[in-house]
């Protein structure tokens, strides 16, 4: 999922460009899904999870309760970061790309490669993955993010070298299947 976090500092984007900056990322997660922005929140409300009843929906309408999607609250966000500095960080697998059954072949679309972009024009914007950062860096192919492979433990900015913690090095962890779970 896309995490945002809103850090106390000036303010370097007004709330109408981080207002854009969602619309563009849901636009692109529905287009990649072949519908609507309006379509795929008409999906997500009427999915068998949330239709379902029994005890899995009330768990499921709780949680969602306490962490309503940032869509439905965008009023609230923009309100809430205004006079702080806005830095976007996001997971690849699962929110940029599909979730696909080879790992190798999980894609993300041109669409949401442009989208991504633009967020990184307004705000510093990060991809924080389980995979090893070469991998996503291939995938993203976009040299104004900071990324940050094998669970953060290998981290590279825009024109930076890369800070590897020892305990993790690229021979470890992209290596081969077999030397790691995360490819
Ligand atoms: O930290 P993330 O960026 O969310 O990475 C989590 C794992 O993502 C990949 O696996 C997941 O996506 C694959 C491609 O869609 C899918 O085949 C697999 O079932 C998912 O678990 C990646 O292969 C893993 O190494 C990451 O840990």
């Amino acid at each position: 999922a896309a995490g945002l976090f809103a850090c106390r500092s000036a303010a370097s984007a007004g709330a109408m460009s981080m207002r854009q900056t969602y619309r563009d990322l849901a636009a692109a997660a529905a287009r990649s899904a072949n519908c609507t922005w309006a379509e795929l929140e008409a999906m997500r409300a009427a999915s068998p999870t949330r239709s379902r009843p029994g005890a899995d929906v009330d768990e499921l309408t709780a949680w969602m309760r306490k962490h309503p999607s940032a869509l439905s609250k965008f009023e609230q966000i923009a309100s809430a970061s205004k006079g702080k500095k806005i830095v976007m960080f996001l997971d690849y697998d699962g929110t940029l790309s599909p979730i696909v059954a080879n790992p190798d072949a999980a894609y993300m679309s041109d669409a949401m490669r442009e989208a991504v972009r633009d967020v990184a024009k307004h705000f510093p914007t990060a991809i924080v993955s389980g995979r090893c950062r070469d991998k996503v860096h291939n995938f993203v192919g976009l040299s104004e993010l900071y990324y940050a492979g094998s669970h953060g433990m290998d981290i590279k900015g825009p024109g930076s070298n890369s800070r590897l913690m020892p305990i993790c090095s690229p021979s470890l962890c992209c290596a081969s299947p077999q030397a790691s779970s995360s490819p």
